[in-house]
């Protein structure tokens, strides 16, 4: 039976090469950013998101995370400006998170890890679907944005709220009128690359933005994200926990600061 990829040793990051050549590409996901060596770019605008609740479908664990996929049939999720041209529409968002506070996130920032991190994925509106776009050069903008252990954030609540409903691989759940936007932190200063998908097939798609700022999680709220299961109904359980790929090579390329 072929092995499906994941996190465990016998199929985690370090493995993935062997199915999926670009693991060891040129402009591989995430990286380690070093803001002392990212050059600020005055040309790069601010970010304009721009979320209707209203695209809001389901929640579901797909077997590497909980997504929240929004309907994508017309612009009324969006994101334009920062560091693109043209409009990309929000497709999902999901999360990486780990077994313990200390790691978890995919990005780090000078070697600093965050417990986890939220990735908005958006698709090129000059490609006619998320398919047609999802292997394209500049086909994909993922907003990324970092949770740091703090207060309860409220804002989280309703997509924990909905895990017992998804606790395994496989299971989802209409999940209606959440803003993605509540989820952004109140500055929206970003450092820009080029890069890929941090899951196979990696392709080497996304402009990445990574927010500077993090937003708020609890260590009580994170319990609850380590409550998900990687397994499915009738298998073996396996915790959803540390489904995140570690820093990958620069390779040359350049990060660049939307902030001084
Ligand atoms: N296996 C070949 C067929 O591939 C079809 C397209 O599959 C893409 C599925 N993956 C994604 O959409 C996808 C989207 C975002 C991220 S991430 N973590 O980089 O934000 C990782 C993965
Ligand atoms: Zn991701």
């Amino acid at each position: 039976v072929t092995m499906s990829w994941g996190y465990e040793a016998e199929n985690g990051p370090q493995t993935w090469a062997k199915s999926f050549s670009i693991a060891d590409g040129a402009r591989q996901s995430p990286i380690n950013i070093v803001p002392g060596q990212a050059t600020h770019d005055a040309g790069l605008k601010p970010l304009h998101l721009k979320y209707d609740p209203a695209t809001c479908l389901e929640i579901l664990n797909n077997g590497h995370s909980i997504q929240v996929t929004f309907a994508d049939d017309t612009d009324r999720s969006t994101l334009t400006d920062g560091p693109v041209s043209g409009k990309f529409r929000l497709k999902q968002f999901h999360f990486h998170w780990g077994a313990s506070d200390d790691k978890g996130s995919e990005h780090t920032v000078a070697g600093i890890t965050y417990p986890a991190e939220l990735h908005l994925v958006h698709w090129n509106t000059k490609y006619q679907s998320f398919g047609e776009a999802v292997d394209k050069p500049d086909g994909l903008a993922v907003v990324g944005v970092f949770l740091k252990i703090g207060g309860k954030n409220p804002k989280l609540q309703k997509i924990l709220d909905a895990f017992d409903a998804i606790k395994s691989k496989g299971k989802q759940t209409s999940f209606a009128n959440f803003d993605p936007s509540t989820l952004l932190p109140d500055c929206l200063d970003y450092w820009t690359y080029e890069g890929s998908l941090t899951t196979p097939p990696l392709y080497e798609s996304v402009t990445w933005i990574v927010c500077k700022d993090p937003i708020s999680v609890s260590s009580e709220q994170m319990a609850k994200f380590r409550s998900l299961l990687f397994s499915a109904e009738g298998e073996a359980k396996c915790c959803m926990v540390d489904n995140y790929r570690p820093p990958q090579p620069l390779k040359g390329r350049s990060v660049r600061a939307s902030f001084k």
